[in-house]
């Protein structure tokens, strides 16, 4: 499984804490970005993140800005993607059991490492329950929404 990860300025550091952590557990990790302090616009780096997943390059996504809220927004006008702002682990497992989310976003002005790491391990490790869950998750992306 490839995860990408993606950030704003304000979440470019619990991004690379994130993206080493991964790494050391022996994911396969691409990084989109931002790679520094400098001011940046998370709409850009989550339409990257959303096109990773839709093209394929990455089955799993991890966003981050300062909120966790712009960059989830950007991230969910892709339709390929189901992304849930997350703060606390059962909200990770949540969002896999009954959305399949396939990205995660988290606020790294309220979120810190340890909380965030332990919202991924529910993130990766929870299965999609399926079920009634499929019926709603099909009408995310119907045509009417219905
Ligand atoms: O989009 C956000 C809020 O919904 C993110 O938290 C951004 O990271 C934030 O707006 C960036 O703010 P800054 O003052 O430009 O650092």
């Amino acid at each position: 499984m490839t995860i990408a990860l993606a950030a704003d300025h304000a979440g470019f550091a619990l991004k690379d804490a994130l993206r080493d952590w991964l790494r050391e557990a022996g994911h396969e990790v691409l990084d989109l970005g931002t790679n520094g302090a400098d001011s940046v616009d998370y709409p850009r780096f989550g339409a990257l993140l959303a096109e990773a997943i839709a093209d394929g390059r990455a089955d799993r996504g991890i966003a981050v800005c300062g909120s966790g809220i712009g960059i989830s927004i950007a991230v969910n006008r892709n339709p390929a993607c189901r992304c849930a702002l997350v703060n606390e682990p059962l909200s990770a497992t949540l969002a896999r059991e009954h959305n399949d989310a396939n990205v995660i976003a988290f606020g790294a002005r309220l979120t810190g490492i340890d909380l965030a790491k332990a919202c991924v391990t529910a993130f990766l490790d929870t299965p999609f329950a399926g079920g009634r869950h499929q019926r709603r998750v099909d009408q995310l992306t119907a045509p009417t929404g219905a």
